[in-house]
């Protein structure tokens, strides 16, 4: 029986598979997440995807697969990823404040003889977002660990006014993409068909 491992460290990607009845193992892979000098988005984050599925895949053996997935929002062509401390994720904050950017997240599975990816692209548009409040959500600390400094799942959600494309894939983790990339492997969801909503 071929087993699943995702490559993550984000309890949110573990959520989200296992929302779709997945069964899986996590290792966390450790790769060098800095840009390359004039790397677009969307290679960017499939690279990242890549480097992780792959960094955990060459400490394996047997019948495994490994999945891992990156999540960039970009505005105004800059990638923004977890903000470094509180400076930089109010100045993302006060960048996305009032208008649309864009969220993209990539996966990755690969096995001992192959690897596939995938890029998804959701639009996402923020109301004004005053200084105080911008100060108060920092102090929260749920920012810290996210990808443009906000949470659409959690206390950010009140800035998001519209969303145009996957949620899940803003969560980190595009559901229906990766359901299908899974089965590109012979990994099925819905294995545990019982719901509990
Ligand atoms: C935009 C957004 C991002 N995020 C999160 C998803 C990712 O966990 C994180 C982006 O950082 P990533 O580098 O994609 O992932 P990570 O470091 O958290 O985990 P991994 O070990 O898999 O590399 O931001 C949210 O939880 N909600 C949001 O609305």
């Amino acid at each position: 029986m071929r087993r699943l491992i995702l490559a993550s460290s984000s309890p949110r990607r573990q959520e989200l598979l296992t929302q779709i009845g997945v069964p899986f193992s996590v290792q966390v892979p450790a790769i060098d997440e800095t840009p390359l000098a004039g790397e677009a988005p969307p290679a960017y984050v499939q690279r990242m995807a890549e480097e992780k599925a792959r960094a955990v895949l060459v400490q394996q053996t047997g019948d495994v697969c490994v999945l891992a997935a990156d999540t960039s929002v970009i505005v105004d062509e800059l990638i923004l990823g977890k903000p470094t401390d509180a400076a930089d994720a109010k100045a993302m904050l006060r960048r996305l404040s009032g208008r649309e950017h864009q969220v993209l997240s990539a996966i990755a599975v690969a096995d001992q003889s192959r690897l596939n990816s995938h890029v998804v692209s959701c639009k996402v548009t923020f109301r004004t977002l005053t200084d105080a409040e911008i100060d108060a959500y920092w102090l929260t600390g749920e920012p810290r660990d996210k990808a443009g400094s906000y949470a659409i799942q959690g206390l950010g959600a009140v800035f998001v006014q519209a969303i145009h494309g996957s949620y899940s894939a803003v969560v980190g983790l595009p559901l229906a993409e990766t359901a299908a990339l899974l089965g590109e492997f012979a990994i099925a969801c819905w294995q545990n068909k019982e719901t509990d909503s």
